[in-house]
């Protein structure tokens, strides 16, 4: 069974709270939310394998650690996801980048799938698939089959706000998948939005609203 962690370090709880204020305008907005991603970083990259080492301080011989050689990817959905890659990509500067479209259908509020564009060494690679919204969990599920009928194995999901019903979908779909999360809010509303949520991530991160 995979891991449901709620981050609730105090910088990142702080920075949510502007992240989910309606009188936070785009630019403040996209900032707070590659700052988040980048808090959360830290604790996603907690289990990374580290190797001994042998190294000269100024003052002696010491015996230290590196990251031991494991092979990442990251993978927004499209389009909000984008809005965390850079964040990310501050901690972990050599990852690959994938890309998986995906936008909900307003009336269904199924997925629908437009763009998946992968590294090509998808098996050796540990994939972190970013989305700042879990709502009903369908895109997220989707983009984790998209990632799975093309060969990854090891497969992280991380989002702000979740909703319970997502939290579920994904633990019942891809019960390997551990989750990591900034808020594990209150319900979806009759329109699929997470409340109390933060609207719509990506028309707040790119100002299409
Ligand atoms: O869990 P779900 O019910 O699938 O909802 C969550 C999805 O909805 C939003 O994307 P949206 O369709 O608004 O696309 P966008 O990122 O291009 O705005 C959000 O960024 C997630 O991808
Ligand atoms: O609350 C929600 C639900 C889906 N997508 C969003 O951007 N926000
Ligand atoms: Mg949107």
């Amino acid at each position: 069974m995979g891991k449901i962690l709620v981050l609730d370090h105090p910088l990142i709880q702080h920075k949510l709270t502007f992240i989910r204020n309606v009188e936070t305008g785009t630019k403040e907005f996209r900032e707070l939310v590659d700052e988040v991603s980048t808090l959360m970083a830290f604790e996603i990259t907690r289990d990374l394998p580290l190797r001994e080492v042998q190294i000269n301080t100024p003052v002696r011989e010491a015996k230290s650690f590196v990251i031991s050689g494991k092979k990442l990817g990251v993978v927004p959905i499209l389009r909000a996801g984008l809005g965390m890659v850079e964040g990310i990509l501050k901690l972990i500067p050599a990852a690959k980048v994938g890309h998986v479209g995906f936008y909900r259908d307003p009336e269904t509020l199924k997925p629908v799938e437009y763009y998946v564009k992968l590294p090509s060494d998808v098996e050796e690679r540990e994939f972190i698939i970013l989305d700042p919204m879990l709502a009903t969990g369908g895109s997220a599920s989707a983009a984790i089959k998209a990632l799975k009928s093309r060969g990854a194995k090891q497969i992280k999901l991380m989002c702000l706000v979740a909703a319970p019903e997502g939290v579920s979908k994904i633990t019942v779909e891809h019960p390997e998948v551990d989750i990591y999360l900034a808020a594990l809010d209150e319900s979806l509303n009759e329109k699929g939005y997470i409340v109390p949520g933060l609207g719509d991530a990506g028309d707040r991160l790119f100002g299409t609203k």
